[in-house]
């Protein structure tokens, strides 16, 4: 398989993941070329597969631009940097890393929610700059109990629904339908959910449907006691009006992995206590991240070897 161009286009997986794409088959790596036209000039009729990540994946115009493209196998469950409607037209296959990263993004999410009701950062600063000699903290907000709202109960959404059960939290949930088998409390729309929950989360996956899909009306319906938890992606969010609720008090907090621009975040946010800023580390140790390492390798193997793909989206 020494011979197969695979394009790499994030700088972002982890070493083992580029080592072994090297190793396996005839590696570009995108950043190694000073302009993207000349890889494509002279490599691009080589390469048979791309891969990519959260922060980079393949567009049309990278479709369109490498002739032999077999298949986009992405280092994350997101794929929204990929576009799919191009790669169905093409019978270009598509897979990403599911089941390998749910433990993971989950348990982040109700870190996410414990660290903002609890203001565990804040209370460590608190320790840190020598403030716990000339009194104690003030009192915060209990997690245990309080009602969860969740925006899609998919494979995250369901684990963190589960999570959340274990502190006595009452699960209610937005997707676009209604999922028979679930147990927990169904609203047909998002400001509904907003409206009638504590702690509101994201995940669900970044399409067309979902951009924005936090916006003004949603955050004044989850209102100043409310929490916006934020573990999918940064465009599910109307950021400047997130941050003018959360300056304007329209919002209790949030709890944010993920943001608009990475890695830029809205500088308003630095000075908040009610705020929680994590650099869009969902699955990032190191046992999920060689997981779906194995699963991108994975894929990859199975589909130069003309085997069924581990985890095919297209
Ligand atoms: O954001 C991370 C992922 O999509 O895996």
């Amino acid at each position: 398989m020494g011979s197969i161009g695979v394009l790499l286009v994030s700088h972002q997986v982890i070493p083992y993941l580029e080592q072994e794409l090297n190793k396996r088959y005839n590696l570009f790596r995108l950043w190694d070329f000073p302009q993207k036209s000349q890889l494509l000039t002279q490599h691009g009729a080589s390469i048979r597969a791309v891969v990519g990540d959260a922060f980079a994946g393949a567009d049309s115009d990278l479709i369109e631009a490498l002739p032999k493209l077999e298949i986009v196998s992405s280092f994350s469950v997101g794929v929204d940097k990929i576009d799919l409607g191009k790669c169905k037209e093409k019978g270009i296959r598509v897979t990403n890393t599911p089941d390998v990263l749910t433990d993971e993004v989950a348990d982040l999410a109700i870190g996410l929610m414990l660290t903002l009701l609890r203001r565990i950062c804040e209370c460590d600063r608190y320790v840190r700059g020598g403030n716990w000699k000339h009194g104690d903290y003030k009192l915060t907000t209990k997690f245990s109990g309080k009602t969860v709202g969740i925006i899609g109960l998919g494979r995250i959404g369901a684990a963190i629904a589960k999570r959340a059960e274990g502190f006595n939290c009452p699960i209610s949930y937005y997707s676009r339908t209604q999922k028979q088998e679930s147990k927990y409390k169904y609203y047909p729309s998002v400001v509904e959910l907003a409206s009638n929950c504590d702690i509101l989360v994201v995940a669900c996956p970044l399409t067309e449907e979902t951009h924005h899909i936090i916006n003004r009306e949603v955050i004044n319906a989850l209102g100043p006691k409310g929490f916006l938890i934020n573990i999918g992606r940064g465009k599910h969010v109307d950021e400047p009006e997130l941050v003018s609720a959360l300056l304007e008090g329209r919002l209790g907090g949030a709890g944010l992995d993920v943001f608009e621009n990475e890695p830029h975040v809205p500088e308003e946010l630095f000075g908040l206590e009610n705020v929680v800023l994590l650099p869009h580390v969902g699955s990032a140790t190191v046992e999920t991240r060689t997981a779906m390492a194995d699963l991108v390798l994975g894929n990859l193997e199975a589909h130069f070897l003309g085997k069924p793909l581990l985890t095919p989206l297209v």
